[in-house]
């Protein structure tokens, strides 16, 4: 069932159009992340959804109930919305335990209960309760705003890039944390990031905008397999794109004839396969190659994560292509090497 429905949201700011009709579902209790580059509207998006902007025009509806549009608009405060922002914008002045129960009457039965059970569930040592948030790390810092946000037993949770301050380590194990949290109390959230990386693997459904439009929506795998365009293709990851002849579900290209999917136009395209579809085996001499034949051209060492760029020279070209292919540092061909290139799975035809 929807449970947020964003209808045909736009927003401009004079003449920059920071979101351009923008239709989300979104079911209850799953993780939405929003990616875009810098200036897609990825946070106009996110302050709209929380009542700190007025879209133009749409409309948005949680659970039933109209936040937006339609002549009405709900003050941020009554729309029972947690946010996370970036820095944990927590209160300096209060304890540990009096941040986290901050929005629960100060003398409510079972507040104190309510803090500690926040507390294990965010993971927070218990001592740390008496603390003020400058005694803190970046990443208990964040499990306390998380914790506070979740006092209130929000619908929705809005987290503002709450990884972003953290280092590589504690941001995956933040980010798993928070996920398990989420989980475990059935709230639907929604994560606004830059890292392509960090929405795949948080998210069960990822929004791509770009210039205040939406690109793509769907499962990560999904995207990451067969997205819209080039420039979303590159964005979720590294893409291999080559120009290919498709007819029925064939493309032909440097690499020789590859699956597609059925049914799509016949004609010049772009064909997108992710590094992790190509395997590279040194062609033994006197040998018949399996799929195509290139030359190693150079290669960068990089232990468990080497890339090797292949020439392939054409017979129906001029110039020849050059792909670069990820391999293991134990199986790393030589400059000069005759390799064979196999792909494994279909090949993703792109729109543009
Ligand atoms: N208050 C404002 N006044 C004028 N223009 C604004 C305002 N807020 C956002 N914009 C413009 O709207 C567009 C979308 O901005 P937004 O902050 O939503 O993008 P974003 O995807 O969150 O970017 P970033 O990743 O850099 O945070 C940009 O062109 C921005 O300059």
């Amino acid at each position: 069932m929807t449970f947020l429905t964003i209808d045909a949201i736009s927003k401009s700011y004079g003449a920059t159009v920071a979101l351009d009709t923008i239709d989300i579902n979104l079911e209850a209790g799953g993780r939405t992340a929003i990616v875009g580059p810098s200036g897609s509207g990825k946070t106009t998006l996110l302050r709209i959804i929380a009542g700190f902007e007025t879209p133009d025009s749409g409309s948005l509806v949680l659970d039933g109930r109209t936040l937006a549009g339609n002549g009405i608009l709900v003050p941020a405060h009554k729309r029972g919305i947690g946010i996370v922002a970036q820095d944990g914008a927590l209160f300096p002045h209060l304890t540990v335990a009096d941040n986290i129960g901050f929005g629960l009457a100060k003398h409510a039965p079972g507040r104190d209960q309510r803090i500690t059970e926040l507390m294990e569930m965010v993971e927070l040592d218990a001592i740390m309760a008496a603390r003020r948030p400058h005694q803190l790390s970046g990443g208990q810092q964040q499990r306390v705003a998380l914790a506070r946000a979740l006092a209130l037993k929000p619908r929705l949770m809005l987290l503002d890039e709450p990884f972003s301050a953290l280092d590589t380590g504690l941001r995956d194990t933040m980010r798993r944390t928070v996920a398990r949290v989420l989980r475990a109390s059935g709230t639907t959230a929604i994560l606004v990031t830059h890292d392509q990386a960090e929405a795949l693997s948080f998210a069960d459904q990822v929004a791509v905008l770009r210039q205040g439009r939406l690109v793509q929506f769907g499962p990560p795998r999904v995207l990451y397999k067969k997205p819209h365009d080039r420039e979303t293709a590159a964005f979720l990851g590294e893409a291999i794109l080559l120009d290919a002849h498709i007819t029925a579900d064939r493309a032909t290209c440097a690499l020789g004839q590859l699956t597609v999917e059925r049914g799509l136009k016949a004609g010049q395209a772009t064909i997108m396969l992710r590094p992790e579809q190509l395997r590279l085996t040194t062609a033994a001499a006197g040998t018949r190659p399996e799929g195509a034949v290139g030359r190693v051209d150079d290669v960068e060492f990089g232990g468990g994560n080497c890339m090797v760029l292949v020439r392939i020279d054409r017979s129906d070209r001029a110039m020849p292509d050059f792909l670069s292919i990820k391999c293991v540092g134990s199986e790393i061909p030589e400059p000069g090497d005759l390799v064979n290139i196999s792909v494994h799975g279909t090949a993703h035809v792109l729109a543009d």
